[in-house]
């Protein structure tokens, strides 16, 4: 994958100031941590260590929204499926709007694109 923060493989950021943010050694070479810090992308042990168990936790976190965004397209469906069989409408864009509005408000801009995402998974593209 292209790494951003320079041009692949220079080792700086583009004013040659900022840390460095080259990809991980394609193979063994000086330069490669030791096994124990592998895949961290730094070879100091303390670093390493306080990475990994920080992994534990975006890990954690990441199966907590995997399973919230898939209860919450069940959910969506579910809503969309009663009110259509009860002759209502698929969509009410009014309570998309007031979503999309929480998430802008919340987070910017990326909340807008979150929120448009996870609209979709619910109820599949327009
Ligand atoms: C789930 C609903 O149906 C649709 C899906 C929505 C959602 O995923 O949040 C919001 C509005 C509706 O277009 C709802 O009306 O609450």
């Amino acid at each position: 994958m292209e790494q951003s923060g320079g041009p692949a493989g220079s080792g700086t950021t583009p004013n040659g100031t900022g840390p460095v943010d080259r990809p991980e050694p394609a193979s063994a070479s000086a330069s490669e941590p030791a096994p124990g810090n592998r895949g961290t992308g730094t070879a100091e042990p303390a670093a390493a260590a306080r990475i990994a168990e920080i992994r534990v936790r975006i890990d954690e976190i990441d199966r907590a929204l995997i399973e919230l965004w898939q209860e919450r397209a069940a959910l969506s469906r579910e809503v969309g499926a009663t009110r259509m069989a009860s002759g209502g409408t698929r969509l009410v864009l009014s309570r998309e709007q007031e979503i999309l509005e929480r998430f802008r408000a919340a987070l910017g801009a990326d909340g807008t694109q979150l929120a448009l995402l996870l609209l979709r998974a619910g109820r599949g593209p327009l």
